[in-house]
């Protein structure tokens, strides 16, 4: 299995920028800093067996799924959706499958052991070495358990920042027959967005590894705030 010392980065440019005025104490905590896409360093990332891992936040209904299949398409990551293996895991009758569609029916977190255990399959079996990590991890206990499970940090990590009546809006269009996209199950799953998963995009925020998308517009004008983020990091591209 692939393994690399915690805290190693491939980057030495600096993506953030700090506010500087009064205001900023109104704000939320992420609202005082903006991203700044940094320019284009050749040759700054290695192609070679080191997975390069990409945590995708934001909350229920924030495009975390849509945005992925796009960054899929242009930049060949593998996409792990964390919701998606706990619905399969649902779906298989697995020992922990009702306890897992008790959780998510209430909107609460899945143990971080069983989490990380399906994301760990999918990466070691996987000949990617490109992970998008989405809707993990949504908790402080999510985050150091895969560190100290996995022994590797993100590379960097996307947060969609999008407005609560928007989030519920889309959720309740969503149309997939997910047990919890209704208003009951929405408003307990935003209540654990900001207790829980907020302080994990503090975290990042303040380690220099988060890249802010402001998360409202058509798909395509959000992709716009996303693209340049891979570009810049030298991937091949698979399709423009
Ligand atoms: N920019 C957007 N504008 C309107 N609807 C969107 C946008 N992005 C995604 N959606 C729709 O909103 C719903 C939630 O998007 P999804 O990608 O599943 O979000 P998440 O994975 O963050 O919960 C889906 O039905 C999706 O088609
Ligand atoms: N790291 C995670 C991710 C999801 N989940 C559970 O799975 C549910 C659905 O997650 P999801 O990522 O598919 O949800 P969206 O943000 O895509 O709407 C969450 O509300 C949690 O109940 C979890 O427990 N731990
Ligand atoms: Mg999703």
């Amino acid at each position: 299995m692939w393994r690399r010392v915690v805290s190693a980065s491939h980057f030495t440019f600096a993506h953030k920028s700090i506010a500087n005025n009064k205001d900023v104490c109104k704000l939320k905590f992420w609202e005082a800093f903006t991203t700044e896409i940094p320019l284009k360093e050749k040759g700054t990332f290695q192609r070679d067996k080191t997975p390069f891992i990409t945590f995708v936040l934001g909350g229920p209904g924030s495009g975390k799924g849509t945005q992925c299949m796009k960054i899929v398409e242009n930049f060949g990551f593998t996409h792990l959706s964390a919701g998606d293996l706990l619905r399969r895991e649902i779906a298989s009758n697995s020992a922990d499958g009702t306890m897992i569609l008790n959780t998510i029916k209430e909107g609460k977190i899945v143990p971080s052991e069983l989490t990380i255990r399906l994301i760990q399959k999918e990466m070691e079996s996987s000949d990617n070495y490109k992970f998008l990590i989405d809707g993990f991890p949504r908790s402080e206990e999510n985050r150091i358990a895969f560190e100290q499970i996995m022994g590797v940090e993100p590379d960097i990590v996307l947060f969609f920042d999008c407005p609560e009546d928007e989030m519920v809006k889309r959720v309740l269009n969503r149309n997939q027959g997910r047990v919890d996209d209704n208003i009951v199950t929405i408003k307990k799953r935003l209540k654990v967005f900001d207790a829980l998963n907020l302080p994990v995009v503090k975290y990042y925020m303040e380690k220099g590894k988060l890249y802010k998308i402001k998360a409202v517009g058509t798909v395509d004008e959000i992709y716009k705030q996303v693209y340049p983020v891979f570009a810049s990091l030298n991937f091949e591209q698979v399709r423009e």
